[in-house]
């Protein structure tokens, strides 16, 4: 675990010291946008036009935030449109790397197909040789200028929705205007209290910290499980990136959040709504195939070395219910 600083890689673990034991995440720094024609996007600067075979994304099947665009990427049929290279799950002194760079490979793991890089960092340096900041997965990467696009999930979803319209017959639309204001509440509430929460409770070093977090966690899970009380989903029969931005963390959170993050006061299973939501997800078409349980339990067990010193993985949950 480690940043870039000028360009050079630091081994180095979050700091937590001058936010009172609060983890705390940093901002995102490529921000630019895949358009239908190349215009500029709500953020960044334009020339990203969709194309097949142009735009890859780098991806750690135990990220949640990755997982995300792995999801759009199938619900969206753009698998033959977009490539991917995925991380080995051990993010250990170098951060995140390849499957041939990595000490014990682990299945579904794949080398670097574009820029042949060892590690993720290379990645970053190719797009900027001076950057400083963490070393992050999903990145949208351009092969025609070079560059790294956007590593900002939230966004790279919202360009996997909308850009790519000319190269997939998929016409189902996750962020519909006439919802968009609601899902943006939603997203916002949801994102830190679970998306985020689940990382702010496990990273804390302090107990009110910790604290903190569960509470605010397990309140907006109760709220979340009230809401899906007679509804399909979170915005009610439509299907919306809320509901993949949910599932990305709801999915991980009995095998690891709970034990790992000590996120502990009731599981997904515990609660029917959300369990029965879980289970629809992962049965829509292209979204099991995405779901790694073994580079997820082995990512946060292993890698979070001030969390588990040992490193062993627990052998459960059961998660037969999926
Ligand atoms: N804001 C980013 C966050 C991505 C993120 O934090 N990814 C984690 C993996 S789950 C990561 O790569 N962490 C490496 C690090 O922080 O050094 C997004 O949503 O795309």
């Amino acid at each position: 675990m480690g940043l870039l600083v000028d360009g050079q890689w630091v081994d180095k673990w979050y700091d937590t010291t001058s936010t009172g034991g609060r983890f705390v995440r940093t901002v995102t720094r490529f921000r630019n946008w895949v358009t239908p024609d190349g215009a500029p996007g709500p953020s960044g600067q334009g020339g990203f036009p969709a194309e097949a075979g142009r735009y890859h994304l780098y991806v750690s099947l135990a990220c949640p935030w990755a997982h995300r665009t792995l999801i759009f990427r199938a619900l969206k049929k753009l698998e033959e449109v977009i490539s991917v290279s995925v991380v080995d799950p051990f993010m250990g002194a170098e951060g995140w790397v390849f499957a041939d760079h990595a000490a014990h490979r682990t299945e579904g793991a794949t080398s670097d197909a574009v820029l042949g890089a060892k590690r993720l960092y290379e990645v970053y340096l190719a797009a900027d040789p001076a950057f400083s900041g963490r070393v992050t997965v999903p990145v949208l990467w351009d092969r025609k200028r070079g560059t790294i696009v956007n590593n900002e999930s939230a966004e790279i979803i919202r360009m996997l929705n909308s850009a790519f319209g000319a190269f997939t017959d998929d016409r189902h639309d996750y962020y519909p205007a006439a919802l968009a204001d609601e899902i943006d509440a939603l997203n916002a509430r949801i994102y830190d209290a679970v998306n985020n929460g689940v990382y702010k409770a496990g990273f804390a070093t302090a107990q009110d910290a910790y604290e903190e977090a569960v509470a605010a966690l397990f309140t907006m899970l109760d709220e979340l499980e009230a809401r899906l009380e007679g509804r399909s989903w979170l915005m009610g029969e439509a299907l919306t990136e809320a509901d993949i931005r949910l599932f990305t963390t709801l999915v991980r959170f009995d095998p690891v959040y709970v034990g790992h993050f000590k996120c502990n006061i009731r599981r997904i299973v515990d609660y029917p709504n959300l369990k029965r939501f879980v289970q629809a997800l992962y049965a829509l078409p292209g979204v099991k195939e995405t779901v790694n349980l073994t580079h997820i339990k082995r990512h946060y067990y292993e890698s979070h070395t001030t969390i588990n010193p040992t490193g062993v993985v627990p052998v459960g949950p059961d998660m037969g219910w999926l």
